[in-house]
């Protein structure tokens, strides 16, 4: 196990694979790097992977929430920074894709791709989520448990007899109440509209058909103001690809990184 003291919290990562070109992935509100495993298992023969839990989630400290994107980016920086990483290429879901997008913000040089999963570059209103955190301070998850559920993954994938589906449901049960609200401030404080504007890297914006947090009318607006960027629909997914359809998730990444990122760096 693998943890790095920084910013004031405990980050908990794990570096696999090999090659010169990494691949970060940074997770959504109230997952773990867990939910990536179907997908990195293929991909850790050509490239070097970066897991992490941001704070206040998986094995990573609480810290002291309410957080910031800011210090979510700093997280990461301090982590890329520590392992010596370099040629990044960020794939962030639903927060997680904030914190990618914040990053290129912030340290440009660095990335040499994005692929944003199922975020945008403004995630819901204000008022909604401090509704959302008020209600969740008072009564806890168990009262949306069943509405998150259905907006992270499809009606059909969503059954009793799924062992996937069960765990996932699990994990959200287990997630630290105030890690998880500290997070919903962060999304609630950030609009990364003029950030999102100024990417100059290659950058694919993918979304679940099903997906009712941050539907593809969402993302395909987000990638409309990135410059240049791909934006692809996987079908019967929510909000959640690389858990509900691991293997489409995979060939769009491959498919990015051969055409878009590996291009790139051929041509200048
Ligand atoms: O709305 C949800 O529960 C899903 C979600 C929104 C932002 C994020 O990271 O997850």
């Amino acid at each position: 196990m693998n943890f790095l003291k920084t910013n004031e919290t405990v980050l908990h990562y794990e570096l696999r694979g090999t090659g010169d070109t990494t691949l970060v992935f940074s997770n959504s509100l109230g997952t773990d790097y867990r939910i990536w495993d179907d997908v990195v298992r293929n991909l850790e023969q050509d490239f070097t992977i970066l897991l992490y839990d941001k704070r206040g989630h998986g094995l990573s400290a609480l810290a002291s929430p309410p957080y910031s994107l800011d210090q979510h980016v700093a997280d990461l920086a301090a982590l890329v920074e520590h392992l010596d990483l370099k040629k990044l290429v960020i794939c962030g879901l639903s927060f997680g894709g904030m914190i990618a997008q914040g990053f290129y913000a912030a340290h440009p040089d660095r990335v040499k791709g994005l692929i944003l999963c199922d975020t945008g570059h403004k995630i819901g209103t204000a008022e909604a989520w401090q509704t959302r955190i008020e209600a969740l301070q008072q009564n806890g998850y168990a009262p949306m448990l069943d509405d998150i559920m259905a907006r992270w993954f499809t009606e059909s994938f969503r059954r009793d007899d799924n062992p996937v589906y069960q765990g996932c449901r699990t994990m959200l049960e287990r997630q630290d109440l105030n890690g998880y609200t500290g997070t919903c401030a962060a999304i609630r404080d950030t609009d990364l509209t003029e950030e999102a504007r100024k990417i100059a890297v290659p950058t694919l914006c993918v979304v679940g058909d099903e997906d009712l947090a941050t539907p593809p009318a969402l993302v395909e607006e987000m990638a409309g103001l990135i410059p240049g960027a791909d934006y692809r629909v996987i079908t019967n997914a929510g909000h959640i690809p690389c858990v509900e359809q691991p293997q489409a998730t995979l060939t769009l990444i491959r498919e990015f990184i051969t055409k878009r990122v590996m291009q790139e760096t051929v041509n200048g």
